[in-house]
């Protein structure tokens, strides 16, 4: 549940959404001080798939990705306008528990950022916080996460072991475990793989499309490629706005956008 901190409660929606569209997004506009890095963009996130965010550099990918958890209040100039609805729960709302709501739209950020701290640790520190203590629960919760994110079988003999001793493609898997740990229900992935090697990043997108069954992803990423190869819809953004959005293969083969068609072809980057 998003609960609230004092005034209002706002009910966070029950796990069996039951609805194609998860996040419905209306009229967004974000802006750092006076200058605004989003342009009123709308667009629906369907249940159970992965979405990509793609443009050139600097076009508010991340800046749209982080107003969906609100991740932007941590940056103080930052401010969001229009509407963000997760199952009808309008979470720009003032009222809204940010930390619940970063529970239930974790993120995954570019480089791998796990907790100088044990690979067992990393994982409990979230479940912690959120009031799990009981060991046995603690350890199950461990197990399965680090089964979901593909990295049990490769860590289950060292949970003890510094996070800092893995490869950047088992710290990522780390990350995207520490995330599953606290059951969400979308996850926000920044540029998850600029940072490693083909080899862990195939890892990844493997990982991400089997993740799908259960989660709703939203991935921004540089890479056309990646965005062609694991995401069912694709959001192309320019200067902060929303040029194009459709199912991937729709974006990519039949581009109704002429910007959208320069870029794909690589005419700008
Ligand atoms: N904290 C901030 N303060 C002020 N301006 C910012 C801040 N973060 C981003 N911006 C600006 O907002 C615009 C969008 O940035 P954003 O990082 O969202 O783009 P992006 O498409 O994700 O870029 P990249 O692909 O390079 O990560 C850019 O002009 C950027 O300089």
């Amino acid at each position: 549940m998003i609960g609230v901190q004092e005034k209002k409660i706002i009910e966070l929606p029950q796990r069996d959404l039951g609805k194609e569209t998860i996040v419905q997004v209306d009229n967004l506009s974000v802006y750092y001080g006076d200058f605004q890095a989003v342009k009123q963009v709308s667009l629906p996130i369907e249940k159970n798939t992965i979405t990509a965010l793609i443009g050139p550099s600097g076009c508010g990918k991340s800046t749209f990705l982080r107003a969906l958890n609100r991740m932007n209040d941590t940056i103080p100039s930052a401010r969001s306008e229009g509407s963000i609805r997760y199952d009808g729960v309008p979470l720009l709302d003032a009222a809204i528990d940010v930390s619940a709501l970063r529970k239930e739209m974790g993120m995954v950020f570019q480089k791998p950022n796990p907790f100088p701290k044990s690979i067992y640790e990393n994982i409990v520190h979230g479940l912690r916080y959120h009031g799990i203590r009981k060991k046995s629960q603690l350890k199950t919760l461990v197990q399965e996460s680090l089964e979901q994110a593909a990295l049990w079988d490769e860590v289950s003999d060292r949970l003890d072991a510094s996070a800092l001793s893995l490869s950047g493609g088992q710290q990522q898997r780390l990350c995207i475990a520490r995330t599953l740990a606290l059951k969400p229900q979308v996850i926000l992935f920044d540029e998850p793989t600029s940072a490693l090697d083909p080899i862990s990043t195939a890892k990844i997108e493997k990982l991400m499309l089997e993740l799908k069954e259960h989660y709703t992803l939203i991935v921004v990423t540089h890479n056309m490629q990646q965005a062609a190869r694991i995401a069912d819809n694709t959001a192309f953004f320019y200067q902060g706005e929303l040029v194009e959005y459709n199912a991937t293969q729709e974006l990519f083969n039949q581009p109704t956008e002429k910007r959208t068609a320069e870029y794909i072809n690589g005419q700008f980057s």
